[in-house]
């Protein structure tokens, strides 16, 4: 599969997502069709230090053996020590030339929230962004205002080559909308990882 169909179903997740092992989550996400993964341990009850450090090194070798994209989220420490085949970047977050000048071909992924920070954006740099939240969530406490549909039909009007995901609040009844804008993928976290049937929760993504 070529580098922008990857992104078209992107589990991003945490154990502090999961009421079950994340490693399972993360096999039978995979079974039912998850192409990219992003590492994000952030937030209430998440490990950190040595623990992070394993559990992203288990789920590391769990997408390479799938042939899934695995992202580090916001540590670059981290997403250097696990060698990982990206790392997703905030506006708070270590500059995308920084992280450029280090690593000249890995993948970055930059998080987009509205007109403004489009147009700042270093677009030349980075490899997709993700843009949101499109719908409400409840899974990142310090969450943007919404961005609805709109603002992915502005992004993709404005840079056409750029692949883009859709972020926040993303669930089996709404994923078509999002393509349908103009995305090229959908980045899940809660109706992947709370799903009773993870499986099928992805393939009808
Ligand atoms: C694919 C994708 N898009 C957006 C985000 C959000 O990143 P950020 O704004 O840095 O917020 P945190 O995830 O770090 O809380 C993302 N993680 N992934
Ligand atoms: C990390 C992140 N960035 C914007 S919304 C969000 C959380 C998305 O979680 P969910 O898919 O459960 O709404
Ligand atoms: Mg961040």
């Amino acid at each position: 599969m070529k580098y922008p169909e990857r992104l078209r179903k992107y589990l991003v997740m945490g154990s502090q997502d999961c009421l079950r092992d994340p490693s399972f989550i993360l096999e039978e996400a995979i079974r039912g069709g998850v192409t990219a993964f992003q590492f994000r341990e952030k937030g209430k009850g998440s490990l950190t230090g040595i623990d992070k450090y394993h559990l992203g090194r288990k789920l590391r070798d769990i997408c390479w053996k799938n042939e899934v994209l695995f992202f580090v989220n916001d540590d670059f420490d981290l997403f250097g020590d696990l060698d990982a085949d990206g790392i997703h970047l905030g506006q708070e977050d270590m500059h995308v030339e920084e992280v450029r000048r280090a690593f000249p071909s890995t993948l970055i992924g930059l998080s987009i929230s509205d007109e403004r920070e489009l147009e700042k954006a270093p677009v030349t740099l980075v490899d997709y962004l993700g843009v949101g939240p499109v719908f409400s969530t409840s899974t990142k406490e310090d969450a943007n205002p919404v961005v609805g549909t709109d603002l992915i039909a502005h992004v993709k009007a404005v840079h056409p080559h750029l692949p883009l995901v859709g972020i926040g609040g993303i669930n089996e009844e709404n994923a078509h909308e999002v393509l349908s804008a103009g995305a090229d993928g959908v980045a899940v976290v809660s109706a992947i990882t709370l799903a009773e049937n993870i499986r099928n929760a992805v393939k009808s993504l």
